[in-house]
């Protein structure tokens, strides 16, 4: 009879058998980023667990569990620890004892956070997916918030995993804070009678003869010790090994409750809206620059528009554009940046033992070139100083100009594109093409010029001024791109080149409002010498590369050597390319640095250009911008050659000259 319950209570149907849920949750999300935006509590770019200062705060449980896992309303039982490999059908398998105690102090395992979890009476949110075998009902999204749970127990037993090797599992268990319905409740499913109590019994325990822990009897196999590091680990009696893959609960510990001393729920797992719009630069700070989940239909939305937030439900219609309040320059500056009439103050560092600078002074403005031995191109950095700053439809005015949203001369729709290659997932600022459509490591469609608001025209026309009397007419070919970025508080462009095939040698960037550091490095692979999986790098060594001028003597060696095998040897080629890293210990090397360390970094202050001329910079550098303040706009003009184009990539629209 005990068997019989047992198997009643853990049946489950297969996914496209459950039944749906009675309610619908209050949070959800059908992508990671957007949850992970707007949740205070699930924060994990990858795995299961968010974990942090040795508490955790969330579990998302999806997929295949463990063979002994359990769900139902009140109650979960599941597995997280990692060191899951799949085998050659597909399966995931245990490939190593989960880890009880982490690496340090400072470093908790997730097992150690829990523990603290459970001395503390902190309560964990239960996020489940939709791909959920053991889930009691169908889960209506990918990321359902279930609620706020007690964590109550930890234990270890064994499982089958790689090799047919039995492994340590880490095992927890979790009740239901509270005692309001669970939405998740199937609209078909076993409700527990008082009759299952009776049958059920009193749950009982056990002490182990060799550890002394106690715990209770938990399948109904026998009583076995669950204590991690026992002889006796997961021995029916203390004998032998328990099974290790599907037993049958025991009814009592499935029915089993632990009440707390309170049971309140910290904050409601669906966090308030943000009040933003009523103080000038409110709608830019970083805690808004986060996700809403939405007050009608509980979707979590990143903030994906510069205005405001979009339910991306297609079932809802909610929205909030706050309202913004202009932002000026010395609102974002430190005052020496902006107040000046004379030369900038230059705050910009560089190696000096692989980098030149040399100063030049034109029509007010300051201007460091920096070049780079053994590359052909230039840095430029123009500073601009109050009095430029000030000038008519200078950056002043367009700074203004660009934040007056509501005016549709204006309009500039700036929004979060996404990140190529990632199936979804959003850059961090905001951006906007104008010109030619621009291929870079975002997709979105581009505009034409006319309709951009006066500044992006305007920033053009200077930016091509830059380019012909700062840089020469040699090698000048008119922009007809430009890419702007909006960043607000703590958003940046990670490192990144503008090498892509199809662009003029020329790239130019008016900066407007806060100030930014712009940092340029050697690319891993010229850094190091080889790629990430070992093969030489086939374009030419440059000075400054790891190990500093000896190594890079040995690598232009090896390099002329590998180039006359090129076309004559091409197998012969091929073998020294895999050889050479091994030879002048780059292999080894090649995973313990991620690039070289910055070359220049520039401090961009408002009204300040940066020109980057020749190829050669962008195949060997990569450059990264970090905001300093709450809001800047880059304004990046580039030459898109036309006959690069697919004729499916050509703009519907004629890009007229500046
Ligand atoms: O934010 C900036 O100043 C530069 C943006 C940038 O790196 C780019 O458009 O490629």
């Amino acid at each position: 009879e005990l068997v019989a319950l047992s198997r009643k209570l853990t049946a489950r149907l297969p996914i496209t058998e459950k039944a749906g849920p009675i309610g619908r949750p209050s949070v959800w999300a059908d992508g990671r980023q957007a949850l992970c935006e707007t949740v205070p509590y699930f924060k994990t770019p990858q795995g299961g667990c968010h974990q942090n200062d040795g508490h955790v705060y969330a579990f998302y449980f999806d997929s295949v569990g463990h063979c002994r896992e359990y769900m139902d309303t009140d109650v979960i039982i599941a597995r997280s620890g990692g060191g899951m490999e799949m085998d050659k059908d597909r399966n995931l398998l245990q490939s190593r004892d989960h880890e009880y105690q982490g690496k340090s102090k400072q470093s908790k395992s997730q097992v150690e956070a829990v523990l603290n979890n459970i001395r503390h009476e902190n309560p964990i949110v239960i996020i489940c997916g939709d791909r959920n075998e053991g889930a009691i009902c169908r889960m209506p999204h990918k990321f359902c918030v279930l609620g706020w749970y007690k964590p109550i127990a930890v234990w270890t037993e064994k499982t089958l995993g790689k090799g047919g090797r039995a492994f340590r599992t880490i095992k927890y268990r979790f009740e239901r804070l509270g005692s309001k319905d669970a939405w998740f409740a199937p609209k078909e499913g076993v409700s527990l009678t008082g009759e299952y109590y009776q049958l059920a019994g009193p749950l009982t325990y056990a002490s182990c003869a060799r550890c002394r822990k106690q715990h209770p009897q938990m399948y109904l196999e026998g009583w076995m010790c669950l204590t991690y590091d026992c002889e006796s680990l997961w021995k029916v009696d203390g004998k032998r090994d328990a099974a290790y893959g599907r037993l049958e609960y025991n009814p009592a510990y499935l029915l089993q409750r632990t009440p707390w001393s309170d049971e309140q729920e910290p904050y409601d797992v669906r966090v308030p809206i943000p009040d933003v719009g009523n103080y000038i630069g409110d709608n830019l700070s970083y805690i808004n620059t986060r996700g809403i989940c939405c007050p009608k239909c509980g979707k979590c939305n990143s903030r994906r528009y510069f205005k405001g937030w979009k339910c991306e439900n297609r079932e809802c219609d909610w929205e909030r554009f706050p309202k913004h309040f202009p932002v000026r320059p010395a609102q974002l500056h430190s005052p020496w940046d902006t107040f000046g009439d004379g030369p900038s103050l230059g705050r910009n560092t560089f190696d000096e033992a692989n980098v030149k600078l040399a100063i030049e002074h034109y029509h007010g403005m300051k201007i460091y070139r920096y070049t780079f031995n053994g590359v052909e191109g230039s840095l430029t950095h123009i500073t601009s100083n109050a009095r430029l700053n000030a000038a008519a439809n200078g950056p002043n005015d367009m700074l203004a100009a660009l934040q007056q949203q509501d005016d549709p001369e204006l309009e500039l729709p700036l929004e979060r594109r996404i990140f190529a290659g990632t199936g979804g997932d959003f850059m961090s600022s905001y951006s906007i093409n104008y010109g030619m459509p621009y291929k870079f490591i975002a997709s979105g469609s581009s505009l034409p010029f006319e309709k951009a608001p006066w500044p992006v025209r305007s920033a053009r026309a200077d930016l091509n001024w830059a380019s012909q009397n700062i840089l020469g007419q040699e090698g000048h070919i008119d922009f007809n791109e430009q890419l702007i970025f909006a960043y607000l508080e703590k958003q940046k462009l990670e490192y990144h080149d503008d090498g892509e095939k199809g662009l003029g040698p020329r790239i130019a960037t008016l900066s407007l409002g806060a100030s930014a550091r712009m940092h340029l490095r050697m690319k891993h692979k010229h850094f190091v010498g080889c790629s990430k999986t070992g093969i030489f790098t086939s374009d030419k060594p440059i000075p400054g590369c790891k190990g500093g001028d000896a190594a890079y003597h040995q690598r232009l060696e090896a390099w002329h050597a590998l180039e006359q095998l090129r076309e004559s040897d091409r197998a012969q080629y091929i073998r020294r390319q895999k050889e050479i890293p091994h030879e002048l210990g780059m292999y080894q090397d090649r995973n313990k640095v991620r690039a070289g360390g910055d070359l220049v970094v520039l401090t961009l202050n408002h009204g300040d250009m940066v020109l980057m001329e020749g190829r050669q910079i962008q195949q060997y550098f990569e450059h990264k911008v970090q905001s300093e303040g709450y809001l800047r706009f880059a304004l990046t003009c580039r030459t898109v050659l036309g006959d690069h184009l697919k004729p499916d990539e050509m703009p519907a629209f004629e890009v007229s000259p500046d």
